[in-house]
C-alpha cells in the first residue's frame, strides 16, 4: 500500500523519506517478509546507484557489459518523462494537446508545440512540475537480478512502482533480497511470472504501465504483443534484440523471417542497420493491429545487441501511414549498392479550399533491373522493414542534455560513450537508410582509400547531403545516387585515371568502370562536371564531428567480452 500525503513536493519528499524509513526498519528487524542480510555471504557489485548482492555460486544472470545499456536507459526514460511522460504536467494521457511532434527532421526541436528550452537547454518547468508527484509505473519484464529495477528506483524521479519480473524463483529471490538491501522495497515489486501472464493480465485488469522494459536472452519477439496491450498511451517501451546472427548475419534468412516479419540485409555493410530496422517493422507491425503506433525516439546498434527506444500510442491516422513507410530493399550481391522500394505511397493534397488530405496509393516498381546496372550483379532483396527516421532529434537532446547536466562519471561510467553515441545519431541523416564504407568501394574498384572527408566533400559539391552513422565506423550515409558514389569514389584517386587494362575483366571494379558510359551517359555528365574536392560545408560538418573525438565503443571490455550466456541452474 502506498502512502499519500498531498501533491505538493514537501509532501512528496516527507512520503518517499518515510516509505525509505519504514522500509529500512523492516529489513533491520526482520519483520513484514524482510530477512536479514549478511553481505559477506555475496559477491557484492556496484552500478549507478545500486549495490547488487550475488550468490558466491552464480545463478542468476548478470552482465557488467550492458551498463552502457543500463546507464543509457535511466537517461531516455528520465528524456521521455521530461518530454511526454507526466500526464499532470502534458496534459490528459501524457499527450501534448494534440500538437504536432516534432521529427527527426525537425532542425529547431524546440520551436514548435512544446515548453520553452531555458538557456542551457533544460526543458522549462511548468507550473505544476516543482510540485510532480511520483506517477509512473515501471515494468521490467525480465529482471533477473533486479539491477536495473532497483537502479530505475534510486535514479529516476517520479517513479511510484517498479514491478521487477522473472520466470525463475532463483531470480525473484534476488531481487527480494536486493530491493532489500538498497532501501527500496516500498518501490520495487519482485514478481514471479511468465512475463505474457503478467502483462496481459494488466490488460485485463486495466492497471497499464507507463513503461515496459524488455531485456531478453536472444529475441524480443515472443513478448511484443502482450507489451503493446499493457503500455499506457504515449507510453515508453525499452527493447534489446540480443540474436543479431540472425537480425544480421548470414546464416538465418528464414528465420529472421519467421520471427521478424522480414529478411535482413546478409553479407551487407547495412546489416546492422537493417537490424534495428527489422526490429522496428516487427513493433510497428504487431501494433498496427491494435490501431497503435510506434514511433522510434532512438535506435542503436550496440556492440553484440540493438537497442530501440519507442514510444506507443493509438492513432488509426499513423497506423494508415506505416504502408508507405515500410520499404523492401534491393541490394547488389557484388557490388554492394542497394535500392529502396515503399511499399505504399501516402501522397499530402490540398483541396481548392485549401483543405489538406492525404491519398493513400499502391507503391510502384521495381527501382532496378533483374541485375546490378553497375557490375552486372545478382540483385539479393532484404525486408520488408521500417523505411522512417530511425530517430527523434528532440529526445536525443533531452537524453544529450540530462546525460551532459545531471549525471556524473563516478555513478554513469559509461557517460563519455553515450555523449559519442548520440551524437553520432543526431547527426545522421534521417532520409536516407543504410550506408557505405569508401574502403569497401575503394576494395571493389581497386582505389587507394581515400579519407572521408575528401568523399564528402565531393559529395557535397555536386549538392548531395552525407553523414556518419553509429552504426559503423568510417561509414557514410548519403542522399546522393549511386551513379554519384561511384564517380566521385573513382575521381577522388590521387593516382589519377584506372588503367582498365590492368585490372582482372572479370573483377567486379573491372565491370563497373566498363560499364560508366552505360549508367553515366553524356546527357547525365554536365550535371557532374562542378565536381570539387575541396573543403565545404558537408566536409567541414564531418571534420566538426570527427574532432569531438567520439567514444563509441565500450571502455576496457573485459575478457570474454560479449553477449552473456545463460547461468547455469545451482548445484544442489
Ligand atoms: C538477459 S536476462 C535479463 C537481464 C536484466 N534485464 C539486466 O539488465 O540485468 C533475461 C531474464 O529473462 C528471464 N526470462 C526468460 N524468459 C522469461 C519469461 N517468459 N518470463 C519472465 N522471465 C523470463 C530469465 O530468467 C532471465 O533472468
Ligand atoms: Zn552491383
Amino acid at each position: 500500500m502506498s502512502l499519500e500525503f498531498g501533491s505538493g513536493r514537501p509532501f512528496v519528499v516527507a512520503s518517499k523519506m518515510l516509505r525509505a524509513a519504514i522500509s529500512k526498519i523492516k529489513s533491520r528487524i526482520g519483520g513484514g517478509g524482510s530477512s536479514f542480510i549478511n553481505p559477506d555471504d555475496y559477491n557484492v557489485v556496484k552500478e549507478g546507484r545500486a549495490e547488487i548482492l550475488f550468490p558466491k555460486a552464480e545463478t542468476v544472470f548478470y552482465n557488467p557489459v550492458q551498463q552502457f545499456n543500463r546507464d543509457l536507459s535511466v537517461c531516455c526514460i528520465k528524456a521521455w518523462d521530461n518530454l511526454y511522460g507526466n500526464p499532470a504536467r502534458n496534459g490528459k494521457n501524457g499527450r501534448r494537446n494534440g500538437r504536432k511532434r516534432p521529427t527527426c527532421s525537425d532542425e529547431d526541436a524546440t520551436s514548435s508545440g512544446k515548453r520553452r528550452k531555458l538557456k542551457n537547454n533544460a526543458v522549462e518547468p511548468s507550473a505544476a512540475e516543482g510540485a510532480a508527484a511520483p506517477y509512473m509505473k515501471i515494468l521490467e519484464a525480465l529482471s533477473a537480478t533486479g539491477l536495473r529495477a532497483i537502479r530505475y528506483a534510486h535514479e529516476i524521479p517520479h517513479v511510484k512502482q517498479i514491478v521487477a519480473n522473472d520466470l525463475l524463483p532463483d531470480a525473484v529471490e534476488s531481487i527480494r533480497r536486493n530491493a532489500e538491501f538498497n532501501k527500496v522495497d516500498h518501490i520495487v515489486t519482485p514478481n514471479l511470472d511468465d512475463a505474457n501472464v503478467l502483462m496481459y493480465r494488466a490488460k485485463a485488469e486495466n492497471t497499464k504501465y507507463h513503461v515496459i522494459d524488455l531485456d531478453p536472452y536472444g529475441t524480443v519477439t515472443p513478448f511484443v504483443d502482450a507489451a503493446l496491450q499493457s503500455i499506457e498511451e504515449d507510453g515508453l517501451m525499452l527493447v534489446t534484440c540480443t540474436d543479431l546472427s540472425v537480425l544480421a548475419g548470414n546464416g538465418y534468412p528464414e528465420k529472421c523471417f519467421a520471427l521478424y516479419g522480414g529478411v535482413n540485409m546478409a553479407s551487407h555493410e547495412s546489416s546492422h542497420e537493417s537490424a534495428l530496422r527489422l526490429v522496428l517493422n516487427l513493433l510497428n507491425q504487431s501494433a498496427a493491429k491494435y490501431r497503435k503506433s510506434v514511433e522510434p525516439l532512438l535506435s542503436l546498434s550496440i556492440d553484440f545487441y540493438v537497442r530501440v527506444f519507442v514510444k506507443v500510442r493509438t492513432s488509426p491516422i499513423e497506423v494508415k501511414n506505416l504502408q508507405s513507410k515500410t520499404m523492401i530493399t534491393y541490394h547488389c550481391s557484388q557490388c554492394g549498392s542497394y535500392h529502396n522500394q515503399p511499399l505504399g505511397r501516402a501522397t499530402e493534397r490540398v483541396s481548392s479550399k485549401q483543405k489538406k488530405s492525404v491519398k493513400y496509393s499502391v507503391a510502384q516498381g521495381p527501382p532496378v533491373d533483374s541485375k546490378c546496372k553497375f557490375c552486372s550483379g545478382t540483385y539479393h532483396l532484404a525486408g520488408p522493414m521500417y523505411g522512417a527516421p530511425l530517430h527523434n532529434k528532440e529526445f536525443i537532446e533531452e537524453v544529450l542534455r540530462i546525460n551532459r547536466e545531471e549525471h556524473t562519471d563516478d555513478v554513469y561510467g559509461t557517460r563519455k560513450r553515450i555523449e559519442g553515441m548520440l551524437t553520432l545519431a543526431k547527426n545522421e541523416l534521417c532520409d536516407s537508410p543504410f550506408y557505405f564504407s569508401p574502403n569497401h568501394i575503394s576494395s571493389v574498384l581497386k582505389l587507394q582509400v581515400p579519407p572521408l572527408k575528401r568523399i564528402v566533400a565531393g559529395l557535397g559539391s555536386l549538392g548531395y547531403n552525407c553523414s556518419l552513422t553509429h552504426a559503423q565506423p568510417s561509414s557514410l550515409k548519403t542522399d546522393a545516387p549511386w551513379e554519384a558514389i561511384w564517380h566521385v569514389m573513382k575521381e577522388s584517386d590521387h593516382a589519377g585515371k584506372k588503367d582498365l587494362a590492368k585490372m582482372n575483366p572479370n573483377s567486379t571494379g573491372f565491370r563497373i568502370l566498363a560499364n560508366e558510359p552505360q549508367w553515366l551517359p553524356d546527357s547525365h555528365r554536365e550535371a557532374l562536371a562542378k565536381l570539387s574536392f575541396e573543403p565545404n560545408e558537408q566536409s567541414g560538418q564531418l571534420e566538426k564531428l570527427r574532432k569531438l573525438k567520439i567514444v563509441r565503443y565500450q571502455e576496457n571490455p573485459t575478457k570474454n567480452w560479449g553477449p552473456k550466456a545463460r547461468p547455469n541452474a545451482p548445484s544442489k
